[in-house]
């Protein structure tokens, strides 16, 4: 299947008055013969969320890590905050918070005081400097009464927030964030989606997140850059890529089967098998991928000149994930829908 052409548009400074915090042009990171980032570029607005969504191996943990100088690009150019990280890392970096292997980054004999002072003391700052700043995040991340327990004796979601915390022990304005949910039960994960919405809404906190977890991303992000071998695929809204993807896919109720011939019809032009059909309590049904409303209008018009009365359709959402596995070459919601 082809990959649609039109959704990436990397260049969206045209549309923005204000510089972006992230930006990045012609990205690309080979190791050895493999090319892990194919010439990526694409801007992050100031106060927004954006989501990195990729399968495994897709290129998301390089891309990160390039924009971090943690590995250096093969080509391209990245500027945080309007300074380029080649010409003045010091400066670009400074704006930046990174949390990439979660809690595993954070020092567990230390307690979660000692965590936050220990990172803003690598960028410089004494403990004395900083303590208001890391008294308020304890508070916004619930872990004031814990302020002096050893990370070792927290729990997996508050050890996954002292991470967290420790990205903002000093004045940042952007975070990078690889995974920043993973391994956490579900109440601790939509804990830390709100404090990641509230930093954007209410601090102006600029975050870049990957995630494989369609609901983190659909929660969180004003926006979404799907990966898929190194090549940046879409560029998006939530709402505009589940929109572009939506299927047009109904389930119609009818209340007798329809004659032979016109069983035949349906499977011929609309892909309705004879496997499609269940009986329900009210008649049968059966559900159909159309291009639009008006092969919709059309299917209908065969069933009623076959004489069948339709008690109901219903329009079947699909969602994020529809519109990721269209965009990363696995079957479309199309081709299931015409499979089943
Ligand atoms: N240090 C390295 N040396 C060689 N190849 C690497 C290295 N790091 C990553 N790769 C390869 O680059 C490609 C992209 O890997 P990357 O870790 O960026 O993907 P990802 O999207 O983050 O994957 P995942 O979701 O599994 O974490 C993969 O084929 C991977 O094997």
């Amino acid at each position: 299947m082809s990959q649609p052409s039109v959704m990436v548009d990397g260049d969206h400074s045209t549309e923005f008055d204000s510089t972006p915090a992230v930006s990045v042009r012609h990205l690309s990171k080979s190791y050895g013969d493999l090319i892990a980032v194919d010439d990526v570029s694409f801007d992050v607005d100031s106060g927004t969320v954006v989501g990195l969504l990729g399968p495994n191996g897709a290129g998301k943990t390089t891309l990160i890590k390039s924009m971090l100088g943690l590995v250096v690009p093969t080509s391209g150019t990245v500027e945080i905050e309007g300074i380029s990280v080649h010409d003045d890392p010091t400066a670009a970096y400074g704006h930046v918070g990174a949390m990439l292997e979660g809690a595993r980054n954070v020092y567990w004999r230390l307690s979660v005081r000692e965590n936050l002072e220990f990172f803003a003391g690598l960028a410089g700052h004494r403990p004395s400097e900083v303590r208001e700043r890391h008294d308020r995040l304890l508070d916004q991340f619930g872990l004031a009464e814990k302020a002096d327990v050893a990370v070792n004796d927290l729990s997996r979601g508050m050890k996954q927030k002292v991470a967290l915390a420790c990205t903002l022990s000093r004045d940042v304005s952007v975070a990078f964030l690889d995974e920043p949910t993973l391994g956490l039960d579900v109440e601790s994960s939509m804990d830390l989606r709100r404090e990641l919405r509230r930093l954007a809404d209410h601090d102006s906190m600029t975050v870049v997140l990957s995630s494989h977890d369609m609901d983190v991303i659909e929660d969180v992000c004003d926006r979404v850059l799907i990966v898929n071998d190194g090549h940046l695929v879409a560029d998006d809204t939530v709402r505009n890529l589940v929109d572009l993807f939506r299927t047009q896919r109904y389930r119609l109720t009818l209340d007798a089967l329809p004659p032979d011939a016109t069983r035949t019809r349906l499977a011929e032009s609309y892909g309705v098998d004879d496997d499609e059909w269940t009986t329900t309590g009210e008649g049968v049904e059966f559900e159909a991928t159309l291009a639009d409303g008006a092969e919709l209008h059309a299917l209908l018009g065969v069933l009623l000149d076959a004489g069948c009365a339709v008690h109901g359709v219903t329009s079947l959402d699909s969602d994020l994930g529809d519109a990721f596995l269209e965009l990363t070459d696995r079957a479309s919601p199309a081709e299931r829908g015409r499979e089943r």
